[in-house]
């Protein structure tokens, strides 16, 4: 056959843009520029524009799309984000005593192979670091509001490892721009039905001004409205809320309270009575939303809880958006394949939204049939996309079920009913050794072991090796070693550039020629 095939995007958010963006970008790369993208979009249902912080990958993501990123940082309103910073989530505060650990994206320092963890577990609770201040430079850096990287750092890659928060609907516009630039076609319009043939797959969409349109394969990325996948082909969403127990967000965007106020390049997650707040350092304004269980808390009592973490002097404009935790377990049907909101949600805990996407993106382009069926690789993608929703899950729930809160939502998060199997599984091994490598299948996985590690020992959870002590001995060399990371903090949280002071000066550059 050498008539080339025609995808058709329906849906212009960050899903839209990155998934059509991405595909071009690859068939370029690879030298098999046959196809034709199209994405259309409906301008007055608009997109959710939520979604501000991201996970390292997207640097990979964005440089491989060609975008400059001192322009996307200028063009988004981006700040670079090296983790999350999580506050009473292990404990409620008491008399006003609030507790916090770090997430940093940063692995445990591995010197010579040897891993650092049992050494840390090994040493008096009473008097050691907090473990991400123990085992790797970032959570100092990031501490003393340092920038990951200098200026005169190549793009996407630094001392240290990075993720960036950004405006949302910015990065749509941005991303049209490299799409469209890219060779993908754009259309402004509504679709108003979806046909299928004989066969039960999609045979045209009907949209307002531009007719019927055909296409080999139909990408639905129309987020929660899932107007193919679900709506037309009846995907059937699996819900998970007896593990995830959020389903509401009231979201704001306030000012910062002076223009130097201080800018974090960690999220800061503050978990209250019955869910958590985002609190997300944008250049030029903060995004911060209270997420919550409807089951165990009202909207009012969660906007009284945003407007008092705001504080009396905050007049936020809030917007409410309600979700249901689960996906898609067939997200590739016949010529239809989901990506984003439409394939699937959990939860913003840990940002995983745009990786879902980026690792879809990636998946459709390496597996799009140029030939044969349009549907060969379905049960693949699939079996991997329902493979990370999975996986995630036990990531996410690993934060709610290890919490010693004494609310009904938390006490509700810790009853072993509501534990995935497999975690609960790997719980029980880890009060013995910690996570390993060889517990997860990267393949299919958002987090690896440390990731893990960075929120079980954050949250206070004991894996006793005291009985295989002897087991090890070098404990001289490993405090040595504790020591080193000590000082390369310290002297990197004065080296580095302040992370305000970093985003100041990329936004005063002159701007590249478009
Ligand atoms: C409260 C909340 C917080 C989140 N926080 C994060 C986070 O911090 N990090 C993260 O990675 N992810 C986060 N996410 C997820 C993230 O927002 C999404 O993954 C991302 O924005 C992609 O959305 P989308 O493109 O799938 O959908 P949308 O942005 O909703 O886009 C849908 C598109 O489809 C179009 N459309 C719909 N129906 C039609 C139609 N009939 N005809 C034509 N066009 C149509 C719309 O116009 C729009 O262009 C969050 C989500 C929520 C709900």
């Amino acid at each position: 056959m050498d008539r080339r095939r025609s995808i058709l995007i329906v849906g212009g958010g960050t899903a839209g843009w990155l998934t059509a963006a991405y595909l071009a970008k690859f068939l370029e790369a690879s030298g098999q520029g046959a196809l034709t993208i199209t994405v259309l979009e409906s301008p007055e249902i608009g997109i959710i524009g939520v979604g501000e912080a991201t996970f390292p990958t997207i640097r990979t993501t964005l440089q491989f799309l060609g975008i400059d990123e001192a322009r996307f940082i200028r063009e988004t309103s981006a700040t670079f984000k090296q983790g999350i910073r999580f506050t009473d989530w292990a404990r409620a505060p008491t008399d006003g005593r609030q507790s916090h650990f770090l997430h940093p994206f940063e692995a445990p320092l591995h010197p010579d192979g040897a891993s650092l963890v049992p050494y840390w577990l090994l040493q008096d609770e009473r008097d050691r670091a907090p473990f991400a201040e123990a085992v790797t430079i970032q959570a100092r850096v990031a501490e003393a509001r340092r920038a990951p990287k200098r200026p005169h750092e190549d793009a996407f890659t630094g001392p240290l490892s990075y993720a960036y928060h950004f405006d949302a609907a910015k990065l749509a516009a941005l991303l049209t721009r490299r799409a469209t630039s890219l060779g993908v076609r754009h259309l402004q319009d509504q679709v108003r039905q979806v046909q299928l043939d004989e066969h039960g797959a999609i045979s045209q969409v009907v949209t307002d001004a531009n007719g019927a349109l055909e296409a080999d394969l139909y990408i639905d990325c129309t987020g929660f409205r899932a107007e193919l996948i679900g709506r037309a082909l009846k995907a059937r969403f699996k819900p998970v809320s007896r593990w995830l127990f959020t389903d509401r967000a009231v979201t704001a965007k306030v000012p910062y309270a002076q223009p130097d106020a201080p800018l974090e390049s960690y999220t800061i997650s503050t978990a209250h009575e019955a869910g958590w707040i985002w609190d997300i350092g944008l250049n030029g304004m903060r995004g911060i939303g209270c997420v919550y269980s409807s089951r165990h808390m009202s909207d009012e009592r969660a906007e009284g809880v945003l407007r008092s973490y705001l504080g009396p002097d905050a007049e936020p404009v809030t917007r409410r958006i309600a979700f249901e935790a689960g996906y898609r377990e067939r997200q590739w049907i016949k010529n239809c394949v989901a990506v984003g909101l439409s394939a699937g949600f959990l939860e913003p805990l840990e940002s995983t939204g745009v990786v879902l996407i980026e690792a879809a993106a990636a998946m459709i382009a390496e597996f799009f049939p140029h030939n044969g069926p349009i549907d060969a690789p379905a049960a693949r993608f699939n079996e991997l996309m329902t493979a990370r929703y999975d996986n995630i899950i036990n990531f996410l729930k690993l934060h709610y079920c290890l919490s010693q809160r004494p609310e009904p939502f938390w006490l509700d998060n810790r009853d072993p009913a509501s534990i995935p199997e497999r975690l609960a599984q790997l719980l029980e091994q880890w009060r013995y050794r910690p996570p390993s490598r060889f517990d997860f299948n990267l393949d299919v996985e958002t987090f690896a072991f440390f990731n893990y590690q960075y929120i079980l020992y954050g949250m206070g959870f004991r894996t006793d090796l005291t009985p295989g002590r002897n087991d090890f001995p070098n404990v001289g060399a490993a405090e040595k070693v504790f020591a080193r990371i000590r000082a390369y903090g310290e002297r990197a949280s004065q080296d580095l550039p302040g992370h305000r002071e970093l985003i100041e000066q990329i936004n005063a550059e002159a701007p590249l020629p478009a």
